[in-house]
Protein backbone atom coordinates (compact mmCIF):
# COMPACT_ATOMS: atom_id res chain seq x y z
CA UNK A 1 0.00 0.00 0.00
CA UNK A 2 1.19 3.39 -0.96
CA UNK A 3 2.40 5.89 2.15
CA UNK A 4 -0.30 8.15 1.48
CA UNK A 5 -3.35 5.36 1.26
CA UNK A 6 -2.04 4.14 4.44
CA UNK A 7 -1.93 7.66 5.92
CA UNK A 8 -5.89 7.84 5.13
CA UNK A 9 -6.18 4.16 6.73
CA UNK A 10 -4.41 5.40 10.00
CA UNK A 11 -6.49 8.11 10.07
CA UNK A 12 -10.00 6.08 9.35
CA UNK A 13 -8.81 3.47 11.88
CA UNK A 14 -6.97 5.24 14.61
CA UNK A 15 -8.72 5.11 18.30
CA UNK A 16 -7.35 7.82 20.03
CA UNK A 17 -8.82 8.63 23.58
CA UNK A 18 -8.26 11.55 25.33
CA UNK A 19 -10.08 10.38 29.11
CA UNK A 20 -7.02 7.51 29.21
CA UNK A 21 -4.31 8.72 26.69
CA UNK A 22 -4.53 5.46 24.71
CA UNK A 23 -4.18 5.55 21.17
CA UNK A 24 -4.39 2.45 19.33
CA UNK A 25 -3.66 1.86 15.75
CA UNK A 26 -4.26 -0.87 13.65
CA UNK A 27 -3.57 0.67 10.27
CA UNK A 28 -0.27 -2.23 9.71
CA UNK A 29 -3.20 -5.07 9.80
CA UNK A 30 -4.48 -6.07 6.54
CA UNK A 31 -7.90 -6.53 7.10
CA UNK A 32 -10.49 -5.76 4.92
CA UNK A 33 -13.38 -3.44 5.89
CA UNK A 34 -15.31 -6.50 5.22
CA UNK A 35 -13.51 -8.65 7.39
CA UNK A 36 -14.61 -6.15 10.29
CA UNK A 37 -18.34 -6.44 9.27
CA UNK A 38 -18.34 -10.65 9.19
CA UNK A 39 -16.87 -10.18 12.78
CA UNK A 40 -19.44 -7.54 14.14
CA UNK A 41 -22.25 -10.20 15.06
CA UNK A 42 -19.81 -12.20 17.01
CA UNK A 43 -17.92 -9.28 18.92
CA UNK A 44 -21.37 -8.27 19.52
CA UNK A 45 -22.18 -11.47 20.96
CA UNK A 46 -19.08 -11.07 23.30
CA UNK A 47 -20.06 -7.80 24.35
CA UNK A 48 -23.09 -9.46 25.53
CA UNK A 49 -21.39 -12.42 27.11
CA UNK A 50 -18.89 -9.60 29.19
CA UNK A 51 -22.18 -7.43 30.36
CA UNK A 52 -22.98 -11.34 31.75
CA UNK A 53 -19.76 -12.22 32.99
CA UNK A 54 -20.14 -8.59 34.97
CA UNK A 55 -23.20 -8.39 35.99
CA UNK A 56 -22.09 -12.05 38.25
CA UNK A 57 -22.93 -14.54 35.73
CA UNK A 58 -20.72 -18.06 36.64
CA UNK A 59 -18.69 -17.36 33.55
CA UNK A 60 -16.06 -19.93 34.01
CA UNK A 61 -18.61 -22.72 34.41
CA UNK A 62 -16.26 -25.84 34.60
CA UNK A 63 -15.02 -24.29 38.04
CA UNK A 64 -18.68 -23.06 38.70
CA UNK A 65 -17.30 -19.48 39.67
CA UNK A 66 -18.10 -15.87 38.46
CA UNK A 67 -15.19 -13.85 37.38
CA UNK A 68 -14.60 -10.57 39.13
CA UNK A 69 -11.84 -8.38 38.47
CA UNK A 70 -13.25 -5.51 36.79
CA UNK A 71 -15.19 -4.89 39.85
CA UNK A 72 -12.06 -4.67 41.85
CA UNK A 73 -12.02 -1.14 40.30
CA UNK A 74 -15.67 -0.60 40.23
CA UNK A 75 -16.47 -1.98 43.47
CA UNK A 76 -20.01 -0.32 42.68
CA UNK A 77 -20.52 -2.48 39.90
CA UNK A 78 -19.79 -6.13 42.23
CA UNK A 79 -23.19 -8.12 42.09
CA UNK A 80 -24.13 -7.61 45.49
CA UNK A 81 -23.41 -5.32 48.31
CA UNK A 82 -21.60 -7.88 50.50
CA UNK A 83 -19.09 -8.36 47.65
CA UNK A 84 -18.90 -4.26 47.03
CA UNK A 85 -17.94 -3.68 50.31
CA UNK A 86 -15.44 -6.56 51.02
CA UNK A 87 -13.80 -4.91 48.19
CA UNK A 88 -13.45 -1.37 49.15
CA UNK A 89 -12.58 -2.86 52.60
CA UNK A 90 -9.88 -4.78 51.47
CA UNK A 91 -8.83 -1.44 49.30
CA UNK A 92 -8.80 0.50 52.88
CA UNK A 93 -6.79 -1.82 54.71
CA UNK A 94 -4.51 -2.34 51.82
CA UNK A 95 -3.45 1.52 52.05
CA UNK A 96 -4.00 1.67 55.91
CA UNK A 97 -1.57 -0.88 56.35
CA UNK A 98 1.25 0.24 54.13
CA UNK A 99 0.74 3.80 55.33
CA UNK A 100 1.28 1.98 58.80
CA UNK A 101 4.72 0.64 57.50
CA UNK A 102 5.35 3.73 55.60
CA UNK A 103 5.00 6.30 59.09
CA UNK A 104 6.77 3.20 60.97
CA UNK A 105 3.46 2.53 63.33
CA UNK A 106 4.47 -0.89 62.02
CA UNK A 107 7.91 -1.38 62.75
CA UNK A 108 10.21 -3.96 62.33
CA UNK A 109 11.41 -6.00 65.78
CA UNK A 110 14.29 -4.35 65.68
CA UNK A 111 12.69 -0.81 66.23
CA UNK A 112 13.89 0.87 62.78
CA UNK A 113 11.61 0.72 59.37
CA UNK A 114 10.64 -1.48 56.74
CA UNK A 115 12.59 -0.59 54.06
CA UNK A 116 12.86 -3.51 52.00
CA UNK A 117 10.27 -6.04 50.68
CA UNK A 118 10.35 -9.58 49.41
CA UNK A 119 7.31 -11.05 47.95
CA UNK A 120 6.89 -14.79 47.54
CA UNK A 121 4.71 -15.99 45.35
CA UNK A 122 4.26 -17.49 41.65
CA UNK A 123 2.24 -16.89 38.06
CA UNK A 124 -0.36 -14.35 39.10
CA UNK A 125 0.91 -13.90 42.12
CA UNK A 126 4.47 -12.42 41.33
CA UNK A 127 4.07 -11.43 37.47
CA UNK A 128 1.53 -8.48 37.98
CA UNK A 129 3.53 -7.48 41.00
CA UNK A 130 6.85 -7.43 39.62
CA UNK A 131 5.23 -5.93 36.02
CA UNK A 132 4.32 -2.96 38.83
CA UNK A 133 7.11 -2.95 40.49
CA UNK A 134 9.77 -2.94 37.69
CA UNK A 135 7.64 -0.41 35.82
CA UNK A 136 6.63 2.23 38.10
CA UNK A 137 9.53 2.04 40.61
CA UNK A 138 12.50 4.14 41.30
CA UNK A 139 15.29 4.87 43.12
CA UNK A 140 13.63 6.81 45.50
CA UNK A 141 10.48 4.71 46.22
CA UNK A 142 9.23 3.62 50.09
CA UNK A 143 10.69 -0.07 50.45
CA UNK A 144 12.47 -1.67 47.72
CA UNK A 145 10.99 -4.88 46.04
CA UNK A 146 12.82 -8.21 45.80
CA UNK A 147 11.28 -11.34 44.76
CA UNK A 148 11.30 -14.92 45.11
CA UNK A 149 8.85 -16.24 41.92
CA UNK A 150 10.49 -19.94 42.06
CA UNK A 151 11.98 -22.97 44.30
CA UNK A 152 14.91 -22.90 42.81
CA UNK A 153 17.68 -22.65 45.66
CA UNK A 154 19.97 -20.33 44.28
CA UNK A 155 18.10 -18.21 42.97
CA UNK A 156 16.45 -17.12 46.18
CA UNK A 157 20.02 -17.57 47.81
CA UNK A 158 20.92 -14.98 45.19
CA UNK A 159 18.11 -12.52 46.79
CA UNK A 160 18.76 -12.91 50.24
CA UNK A 161 22.76 -12.17 49.54
CA UNK A 162 21.08 -9.01 47.59
CA UNK A 163 19.03 -7.84 50.91
CA UNK A 164 22.12 -8.63 52.80
CA UNK A 165 22.12 -6.74 56.32
CA UNK A 166 19.11 -5.15 55.48
CA UNK A 167 17.09 -8.14 56.41
CA UNK A 168 15.91 -6.96 59.58
CA UNK A 169 14.17 -4.34 57.93
CA UNK A 170 12.93 -6.31 55.43
CA UNK A 171 8.71 -6.95 55.34
CA UNK A 172 8.10 -10.52 53.66
CA UNK A 173 4.71 -10.74 51.52
CA UNK A 174 3.55 -13.95 50.51
CA UNK A 175 1.45 -14.20 48.19
CA UNK A 176 -0.92 -17.01 46.56
CA UNK A 177 -4.45 -17.46 46.18
CA UNK A 178 -5.05 -21.07 46.31
CA UNK A 179 -2.32 -21.33 49.58
CA UNK A 180 -1.15 -24.71 48.52
CA UNK A 181 1.39 -23.94 45.55
CA UNK A 182 4.70 -25.84 46.32
CA UNK A 183 7.02 -23.35 44.62
CA UNK A 184 5.33 -20.65 46.88
CA UNK A 185 5.21 -22.85 50.33
CA UNK A 186 8.89 -23.42 49.31
CA UNK A 187 9.84 -19.90 48.93
CA UNK A 188 7.83 -19.06 52.40
CA UNK A 189 10.15 -21.68 54.19
CA UNK A 190 13.74 -20.72 52.86
CA UNK A 191 12.54 -17.24 53.87
CA UNK A 192 11.42 -18.13 57.06
CA UNK A 193 15.33 -20.05 57.28
CA UNK A 194 17.22 -17.39 55.99
CA UNK A 195 15.19 -15.02 59.10
CA UNK A 196 15.80 -17.61 61.68
CA UNK A 197 19.70 -17.90 60.36
CA UNK A 198 19.82 -14.32 61.37
CA UNK A 199 18.33 -14.93 64.41
CA UNK A 200 14.71 -12.65 63.82
CA UNK A 201 11.52 -13.16 64.14
CA UNK A 202 10.00 -14.56 61.01
CA UNK A 203 5.97 -14.20 61.78
CA UNK A 204 6.61 -10.48 63.04
CA UNK A 205 8.19 -9.65 58.93
CA UNK A 206 5.28 -11.88 57.92
CA UNK A 207 2.40 -10.86 55.53
CA UNK A 208 -0.27 -13.04 53.95
CA UNK A 209 -2.29 -12.60 50.76
CA UNK A 210 -4.46 -15.69 50.45
CA UNK A 211 -7.89 -17.26 49.83
CA UNK A 212 -9.47 -17.72 53.72
CA UNK A 213 -9.02 -20.43 55.75
CA UNK A 214 -5.50 -21.69 52.85
CA UNK A 215 -2.88 -23.82 54.11
CA UNK A 216 -1.06 -20.52 54.11
CA UNK A 217 -3.92 -18.98 55.83
CA UNK A 218 -4.33 -20.97 58.37
CA UNK A 219 -0.04 -21.17 59.03
CA UNK A 220 -0.38 -17.52 59.23
CA UNK A 221 -3.15 -17.29 61.80
CA UNK A 222 -1.29 -19.89 63.71
CA UNK A 223 1.67 -18.38 63.25
CA UNK A 224 0.96 -15.01 64.33
CA UNK A 225 1.72 -13.16 60.98
CA UNK A 226 1.97 -9.51 60.99
CA UNK A 227 -1.18 -9.28 58.93
CA UNK A 228 -3.70 -10.99 56.35
CA UNK A 229 -5.55 -10.19 53.40
CA UNK A 230 -7.90 -11.70 51.40
CA UNK A 231 -8.13 -13.35 47.79
CA UNK A 232 -11.22 -13.85 46.84
CA UNK A 233 -12.31 -17.51 44.14
CA UNK A 234 -14.21 -15.01 41.64
CA UNK A 235 -10.54 -13.75 40.84
CA UNK A 236 -8.08 -15.45 39.00
CA UNK A 237 -4.72 -15.52 39.64
CA UNK A 238 -3.61 -13.88 35.98
CA UNK A 239 -6.18 -10.70 36.44
CA UNK A 240 -5.46 -10.50 40.23
CA UNK A 241 -3.11 -7.22 39.74
CA UNK A 242 -5.67 -4.63 41.13
CA UNK A 243 -6.61 -6.90 43.94
CA UNK A 244 -4.41 -7.19 46.97
CA UNK A 245 -2.24 -9.35 45.29
CA UNK A 246 -0.71 -6.43 43.00
CA UNK A 247 -2.23 -3.11 45.74
CA UNK A 248 -0.34 -4.39 48.81
CA UNK A 249 3.37 -4.60 46.92
CA UNK A 250 2.62 -1.62 44.86
CA UNK A 251 1.27 0.44 48.18
CA UNK A 252 4.30 -0.60 50.00
CA UNK A 253 6.65 0.23 47.22
CA UNK A 254 4.89 3.95 47.19
CA UNK A 255 3.38 3.39 44.29
CA UNK A 256 0.12 5.59 43.58
CA UNK A 257 -2.41 2.75 43.47
CA UNK A 258 -5.68 4.91 43.53
CA UNK A 259 -4.22 6.20 40.33
CA UNK A 260 -3.42 2.44 39.16
CA UNK A 261 -7.23 1.84 39.25
CA UNK A 262 -8.35 5.07 37.92
CA UNK A 263 -6.78 4.15 34.90
CA UNK A 264 -8.20 0.60 34.75
CA UNK A 265 -11.65 1.61 35.82
CA UNK A 266 -11.07 4.25 32.94
CA UNK A 267 -10.27 1.94 30.22
CA UNK A 268 -12.65 -1.15 31.89
CA UNK A 269 -15.35 2.03 30.90
CA UNK A 270 -14.05 2.27 27.08
CA UNK A 271 -13.81 -1.18 26.74
CA UNK A 272 -17.70 -2.07 27.50
CA UNK A 273 -18.44 0.27 24.49
CA UNK A 274 -20.44 -2.31 22.03
CA UNK A 275 -19.71 0.34 18.93
CA UNK A 276 -16.57 -1.53 17.45
CA UNK A 277 -14.39 1.14 16.54
CA UNK A 278 -14.78 2.97 19.94
CA UNK A 279 -13.76 -0.15 21.90
CA UNK A 280 -9.86 -0.31 22.22
CA UNK A 281 -9.99 -3.80 23.45
CA UNK A 282 -12.40 -5.22 21.08
CA UNK A 283 -10.00 -3.58 18.03
CA UNK A 284 -7.32 -5.84 19.89
CA UNK A 285 -9.14 -8.66 19.67
CA UNK A 286 -10.40 -8.07 16.34
CA UNK A 287 -6.95 -7.90 14.92
CA UNK A 288 -5.66 -11.14 16.59
CA UNK A 289 -8.52 -12.79 14.96
CA UNK A 290 -7.33 -11.25 11.74
CA UNK A 291 -3.49 -12.15 12.32
CA UNK A 292 -3.86 -15.63 13.83
CA UNK A 293 -7.18 -16.56 11.56
CA UNK A 294 -9.03 -16.92 14.55
CA UNK A 295 -6.57 -20.48 15.25
CA UNK A 296 -3.33 -19.14 17.19
CA UNK A 297 -1.96 -19.49 13.55
CA UNK A 298 0.75 -16.56 14.09
CA UNK A 299 2.97 -15.81 17.31
CA UNK A 300 2.17 -12.28 19.08
CA UNK A 301 5.32 -10.38 19.54
CA UNK A 302 5.38 -7.31 22.18
CA UNK A 303 7.65 -4.40 21.10
CA UNK A 304 7.15 -2.10 24.06
CA UNK A 305 9.98 0.53 23.18
CA UNK A 306 10.55 1.52 26.66
CA UNK A 307 12.82 -0.02 29.11
CA UNK A 308 9.99 -0.01 31.91
CA UNK A 309 7.49 -1.91 29.63
CA UNK A 310 10.30 -5.00 29.95
CA UNK A 311 8.33 -6.70 31.82
CA UNK A 312 5.14 -6.21 30.66
CA UNK A 313 5.61 -9.20 28.05
CA UNK A 314 6.20 -11.71 30.80
CA UNK A 315 3.18 -10.60 32.13
CA UNK A 316 1.24 -10.85 29.10
CA UNK A 317 2.41 -14.23 28.30
CA UNK A 318 0.46 -16.08 31.84
CA UNK A 319 -2.68 -13.41 30.50
CA UNK A 320 -2.87 -14.30 27.00
CA UNK A 321 -1.49 -17.98 26.92
CA UNK A 322 -2.62 -19.55 29.70
CA UNK A 323 -6.91 -17.94 29.14
CA UNK A 324 -6.36 -19.02 25.42
CA UNK A 325 -4.19 -22.12 25.41
CA UNK A 326 -6.84 -24.49 25.82
CA UNK A 327 -7.87 -27.85 24.26
CA UNK A 328 -11.00 -27.98 24.36
CA UNK A 329 -13.76 -25.23 23.24
CA UNK A 330 -16.94 -24.75 25.56
CA UNK A 331 -19.16 -26.85 23.68
CA UNK A 332 -16.54 -29.72 24.63
CA UNK A 333 -15.12 -29.96 21.12
CA UNK A 334 -11.13 -30.40 20.38
CA UNK A 335 -9.84 -26.78 19.20
CA UNK A 336 -5.80 -26.53 20.29
CA UNK A 337 -6.45 -23.09 20.62
CA UNK A 338 -4.25 -20.63 22.40
CA UNK A 339 -1.97 -17.44 20.71
CA UNK A 340 1.99 -17.75 21.45
CA UNK A 341 3.47 -14.28 23.09
CA UNK A 342 7.08 -13.36 23.09
CA UNK A 343 8.45 -9.84 23.55
CA UNK A 344 11.10 -7.92 25.24
CA UNK A 345 11.79 -4.54 24.59
CA UNK A 346 12.95 -1.87 21.51
CA UNK A 347 15.31 -0.60 20.54
CA UNK A 348 17.19 -3.93 22.28
CA UNK A 349 15.57 -6.39 20.30
CA UNK A 350 16.61 -4.47 16.93
CA UNK A 351 20.28 -6.18 17.71
CA UNK A 352 18.70 -9.74 18.96
CA UNK A 353 16.01 -11.06 17.02
CA UNK A 354 14.56 -8.47 14.90
CA UNK A 355 16.81 -10.06 12.07
CA UNK A 356 13.89 -13.26 12.14
CA UNK A 357 11.15 -10.69 12.26
CA UNK A 358 12.33 -8.69 9.29
CA UNK A 359 13.49 -11.40 7.20
CA UNK A 360 12.73 -14.63 8.25
CA UNK A 361 9.98 -17.33 9.14
CA UNK A 362 6.47 -14.85 8.55
CA UNK A 363 4.89 -16.41 11.85
CA UNK A 364 3.66 -13.60 14.05
CA UNK A 365 2.60 -10.19 14.09
CA UNK A 366 4.18 -7.05 16.14
CA UNK A 367 2.50 -5.25 18.84
CA UNK A 368 4.60 -2.06 19.40
CA UNK A 369 4.53 -0.27 22.62
CA UNK A 370 5.11 3.42 22.40
CA UNK A 371 5.46 5.87 25.15
CA UNK A 372 5.66 9.60 24.09
CA UNK A 373 7.59 11.29 27.09
CA UNK A 374 11.30 10.13 26.90
CA UNK A 375 11.79 11.07 30.77
CA UNK A 376 11.20 13.87 33.20
CA UNK A 377 12.69 16.86 31.86
CA UNK A 378 14.82 17.39 29.33
CA UNK A 379 17.45 15.60 27.26
CA UNK A 380 20.71 16.52 26.22
CA UNK A 381 21.73 16.00 22.65
CA UNK A 382 23.42 13.18 21.64
CA UNK A 383 24.49 15.00 18.34
CA UNK A 384 23.03 17.88 16.69
CA UNK A 385 19.45 18.12 17.17
CA UNK A 386 18.49 14.43 18.57
CA UNK A 387 18.03 13.31 21.83
CA UNK A 388 18.58 9.55 23.22
CA UNK A 389 14.60 9.66 23.10
CA UNK A 390 14.43 10.69 19.48
CA UNK A 391 16.64 7.83 18.52
CA UNK A 392 14.44 5.22 20.09
CA UNK A 393 11.20 6.85 18.52
CA UNK A 394 13.36 6.69 15.30
CA UNK A 395 13.98 3.49 15.88
CA UNK A 396 10.17 2.30 16.89
CA UNK A 397 8.99 3.58 13.94
CA UNK A 398 11.55 2.46 11.47
CA UNK A 399 11.11 -1.19 12.44
CA UNK A 400 7.53 -0.78 12.22
CA UNK A 401 7.98 0.54 8.65
CA UNK A 402 11.01 -1.97 7.68
CA UNK A 403 8.37 -4.81 9.37
CA UNK A 404 5.18 -3.81 7.26
CA UNK A 405 7.41 -3.23 3.76
CA UNK A 406 8.48 -6.99 3.68
CA UNK A 407 4.79 -7.86 4.69
CA UNK A 408 4.52 -8.44 8.66
CA UNK A 409 1.81 -6.70 10.08
CA UNK A 410 1.77 -4.63 12.97
CA UNK A 411 -0.78 -2.78 15.65
CA UNK A 412 1.22 0.25 17.70
CA UNK A 413 -0.22 0.83 21.01
CA UNK A 414 0.79 4.69 22.43
CA UNK A 415 0.51 6.12 25.75
CA UNK A 416 1.40 9.33 27.11
CA UNK A 417 3.65 8.47 29.75
CA UNK A 418 4.53 5.46 32.16
CA UNK A 419 2.38 6.04 35.09
CA UNK A 420 0.23 4.12 37.83
CA UNK A 421 -2.64 5.56 35.62
CA UNK A 422 -1.21 4.11 32.16
CA UNK A 423 0.02 1.18 33.83
CA UNK A 424 -3.77 0.61 34.97
CA UNK A 425 -4.70 1.49 31.38
CA UNK A 426 -2.60 -1.14 29.75
CA UNK A 427 -3.51 -4.10 32.54
CA UNK A 428 -7.38 -3.07 31.92
CA UNK A 429 -7.13 -3.22 28.18
CA UNK A 430 -5.19 -6.34 27.76
CA UNK A 431 -7.25 -8.23 30.34
CA UNK A 432 -10.48 -7.06 28.25
CA UNK A 433 -9.30 -7.96 25.24
CA UNK A 434 -8.71 -11.55 26.44
CA UNK A 435 -11.67 -11.86 27.73
CA UNK A 436 -13.45 -10.92 24.28
CA UNK A 437 -11.00 -12.75 22.23
CA UNK A 438 -12.12 -15.98 23.93
CA UNK A 439 -15.85 -15.25 23.12
CA UNK A 440 -14.83 -14.98 19.87
CA UNK A 441 -13.11 -18.47 19.43
CA UNK A 442 -15.14 -19.64 22.53
CA UNK A 443 -13.20 -21.12 24.42
CA UNK A 444 -13.44 -20.33 28.49
CA UNK A 445 -10.51 -17.70 29.53
CA UNK A 446 -10.50 -18.37 33.02
CA UNK A 447 -9.67 -21.59 34.04
CA UNK A 448 -6.21 -23.46 33.77
CA UNK A 449 -6.99 -27.38 33.70
CA UNK A 450 -3.43 -28.39 31.69
CA UNK A 451 -1.78 -26.64 34.29
CA UNK A 452 -2.37 -29.50 36.66
CA UNK A 453 -0.85 -32.12 34.66
CA UNK A 454 2.17 -30.75 35.41
CA UNK A 455 2.14 -30.40 39.06
CA UNK A 456 0.83 -33.87 39.66
CA UNK A 457 3.57 -35.56 37.53
CA UNK A 458 5.83 -33.22 39.79
CA UNK A 459 4.34 -35.17 42.95
CA UNK A 460 4.67 -38.24 41.86
CA UNK A 461 8.20 -37.78 41.29
CA UNK A 462 8.80 -36.34 44.65
CA UNK A 463 6.74 -39.48 45.71
CA UNK A 464 9.22 -42.32 44.00
CA UNK A 465 12.20 -40.24 45.34
CA UNK A 466 11.29 -40.82 49.13
CA UNK A 467 10.73 -44.88 47.72
CA UNK A 468 13.95 -44.76 46.60
CA UNK A 469 15.55 -43.05 49.60
CA UNK A 470 14.08 -45.48 51.28
CA UNK A 471 14.97 -48.61 49.64
CA UNK A 472 19.07 -47.16 49.56
CA UNK A 473 18.64 -46.43 53.05
CA UNK A 474 17.11 -50.37 54.03
CA UNK A 475 20.06 -51.32 51.86
CA UNK A 476 23.17 -49.18 52.84
CA UNK A 477 25.80 -51.08 51.46
CA UNK A 478 24.48 -51.53 48.37
CA UNK A 479 25.78 -49.46 44.82
CA UNK A 480 22.31 -49.15 42.58
CA UNK A 481 22.42 -48.79 39.38
CA UNK A 482 19.28 -47.00 38.00
CA UNK A 483 17.68 -50.22 36.52
CA UNK A 484 18.45 -52.37 39.51
CA UNK A 485 16.81 -49.38 41.57
CA UNK A 486 13.70 -49.77 39.34
CA UNK A 487 13.94 -53.42 39.54
CA UNK A 488 13.96 -53.65 43.06
CA UNK A 489 10.95 -51.08 43.52
CA UNK A 490 9.25 -53.64 41.74
CA UNK A 491 8.53 -49.98 38.97
CA UNK A 492 10.97 -51.11 35.97
CA UNK A 493 9.21 -49.23 33.16
CA UNK A 494 10.05 -46.10 36.00
CA UNK A 495 13.53 -46.11 34.96
CA UNK A 496 14.23 -43.17 33.18
CA UNK A 497 12.29 -41.25 36.21
CA UNK A 498 14.63 -43.37 38.92
CA UNK A 499 17.85 -42.51 36.69
CA UNK A 500 16.86 -38.34 36.56
CA UNK A 501 16.41 -38.62 39.90
CA UNK A 502 19.43 -40.51 41.05
CA UNK A 503 21.46 -37.76 38.95
CA UNK A 504 20.10 -35.20 40.50
CA UNK A 505 20.21 -36.60 44.29
CA UNK A 506 23.95 -37.13 43.75
CA UNK A 507 24.61 -33.67 42.19
CA UNK A 508 23.81 -32.30 45.62
CA UNK A 509 24.84 -32.88 49.12
CA UNK A 510 21.82 -32.86 51.10
CA UNK A 511 20.32 -36.49 51.22
CA UNK A 512 23.90 -38.06 50.82
CA UNK A 513 23.72 -40.36 47.32
CA UNK A 514 26.85 -40.61 46.24
CA UNK A 515 27.59 -41.82 42.05
CA UNK A 516 30.03 -43.87 40.80
CA UNK A 517 30.32 -42.38 37.31
CA UNK A 518 30.61 -45.04 34.55
CA UNK A 519 31.53 -44.77 31.07
CA UNK A 520 28.00 -44.57 29.75
CA UNK A 521 26.04 -42.10 32.34
CA UNK A 522 23.13 -44.54 32.99
CA UNK A 523 25.06 -47.42 33.79
CA UNK A 524 26.87 -45.02 36.63
CA UNK A 525 26.30 -46.79 40.60
CA UNK A 526 24.32 -45.01 43.03
CA UNK A 527 24.77 -45.16 46.82
CA UNK A 528 23.73 -43.63 50.14
CA UNK A 529 26.74 -41.97 52.63
CA UNK A 530 26.08 -40.31 55.63
CA UNK A 531 25.44 -36.88 55.13
CA UNK A 532 27.74 -34.36 57.09
CA UNK A 533 25.06 -30.89 57.96
O1 LIG B 1 -1.72 -17.81 43.56
P1 LIG B 1 -1.51 -19.28 43.55
O2 LIG B 1 -2.71 -20.03 43.99
O3 LIG B 1 -0.28 -19.66 44.33
O4 LIG B 1 -1.27 -19.71 42.07
C1 LIG B 1 -0.17 -19.32 41.31
C2 LIG B 1 -0.34 -19.84 39.90
O5 LIG B 1 -0.51 -21.23 39.99
C3 LIG B 1 -1.02 -21.98 38.93
O6 LIG B 1 0.02 -22.58 38.27
C4 LIG B 1 -1.96 -21.32 37.99
O7 LIG B 1 -1.91 -21.92 36.74
C5 LIG B 1 -1.72 -19.86 37.84
O8 LIG B 1 -2.81 -19.29 37.20
C6 LIG B 1 -1.52 -19.22 39.19
O9 LIG B 1 -1.36 -17.84 39.03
Amino acid sequence: MEKLQLWERFKDRLYADAETGLVLDTSRMDFPAKFSAELEPRLQQAYAQMAELEGGAIANPDENRMVGHYWLRAPELAPTPELSEVITGTLTSVKAFAHSVHNGNIKAPDGGRFTRLLVVGIGGSALGPQFVADSLGNAGDRMRPYFFDNTDPDGMDRVIAEIGTALPQTLVVVISKSGGTKETRNGMLEAQAAFQRAGLNFAAHAVAVTGVDSELDRAASQQRWLARFPMWDWVGGRTSVTSAVGLLPAALQGIDVDRMLEGARRCDASTRRTATKENPAALLALSWFHATAGKGAKDMVILPYKDRLLLFSRYLQQLIMESLGKEKDLDGQVVLQGIAVYGNKGSTDQHAYVQQLREGVPNFFATFIEVLKDRPGTSGEVEPGATSGDYLSGFFQGTRTALYESGRESITITVPEVTPFTVGVLIALYERAVGLYASLINVNAYHQPGVEAGKKAAGTVLKLQGEILELMRSQQSRAFTCEECALALARPEEVETVFLILRHLAANPDHGVHMVSADKPWESRFQLRAVAR
